[in-house]
């Protein structure tokens, strides 16, 4: 039943993916991950060029968080191979493969709330840099604080940074989140459902935020929010029942008759 579900587009993305070795950010190939005899997600093969922006989507328990965690070491793959900027990580724990560029984002929130938003960015700066045991307070002129606060404004919390975390609204905070996975100068990010529990108005400040990365900066996002994910990514993969459904531009896939009645619930368009 779900291989009768790959269609053509699959199959040719599979055509160009095999000649695609070099020169990926990220790629996977034959991914499958299996929770005793539930392969929760199957074959996956897909690949990420440096600086491209991936939308991850389909319906809950279709396997996008399982694809996140094989790519970022939390779980290891059944079988298959990952491929981070052309080595094979297949095998490495989540530490080599952040130490090699890859952060993520998570969906429950990792913040100091007791701390201010610039020292949550500095501290993820510290983090990730040499001489991270130090117990030094910053200084004036100390890379690592002018670093922070680039990150800061890159979040659009500048008007916030001497603010305690507690004090942030829950938007805020999920920006705040996204400067700490921009910590250490990352080549690649995984966001994990980004707009979840955000309002109108802090969506669209998300997606000004996303778009506005450095473009060398590629990431993959898994949204259910087909407007965001749609407008900050460049190519999409649809996912079903653990396996790469359809591949396209956001217009192809927006546009797809399969897709609109497998996830958007048919007649719903744009
Ligand atoms: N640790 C686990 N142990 C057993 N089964 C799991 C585990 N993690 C995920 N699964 C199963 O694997 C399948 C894929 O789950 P996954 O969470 O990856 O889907 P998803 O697309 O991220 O869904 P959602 O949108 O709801 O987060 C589901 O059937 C889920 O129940």
């Amino acid at each position: 039943m779900d291989g009768a579900r790959e269609t053509g587009a699959v199959t040719a993305a599979r055509a160009g993916i095999a000649g695609a070795t070099t020169g990926a950010a990220l790629e996977l190939r034959g991914v499958t991950k299996m929770f005793g005899a539930l392969a929760a997600i199957s074959d996956v093969t897909m690949t990420v060029r440096p600086g491209e922006r991936r939308a991850v989507l389909g319906s809950n328990g279709a396997g996008k968080t399982t694809l996140f965690n094989c790519v970022t070491g939390d779980f290891l793959p059944t079988s298959g191979t990952i491929r981070l900027f052309g080595e094979d990580v297949s095998a490495f724990p989540a530490h080599e493969r952040i130490r090699r560029g890859l952060r993520r984002t998570y969906q429950i929130s990792l913040l100091f709330t007791g701390l201010s938003v610039a020292d949550n960015v500095y501290l993820a700066c510290r983090g990730v840099s040499r001489g991270r045991f130090s117990l030094l307070r910053p200084r004036k002129g100390d890379p690592l604080l002018t670093r922070s606060l680039e990150l800061v404004e890159a979040v659009h919390l500048t008007p916030h940074r001497d603010q305690l975390v507690s004090e942030l609204s829950y938007g805020q905070q999920r920006q705040l989140e996204i400067a700490l996975a921009l910590a250490g100068a990352p080549r690649f990010i995984l966001f994990d459902e980004p707009a979840a529990g955000l309002s109108p108005t802090e969506r669209r400040e998300l997606v000004a935020i996303l778009t506005g990365l450095p473009s060398h900066m590629g990431f993959v996002i898994i949204e259910h929010d087909m407007d965001v994910a749609l407008r900050v990514a460049e190519s999409v993969t649809m996912m079903h029942n653990g396996r790469v459904f359809k591949e396209g531009t956001p217009a192809e896939i927006e546009n797809d008759a399969e897709v609109q009645e497998l996830y958007l619930g048919g007649g719903h368009h744009g």
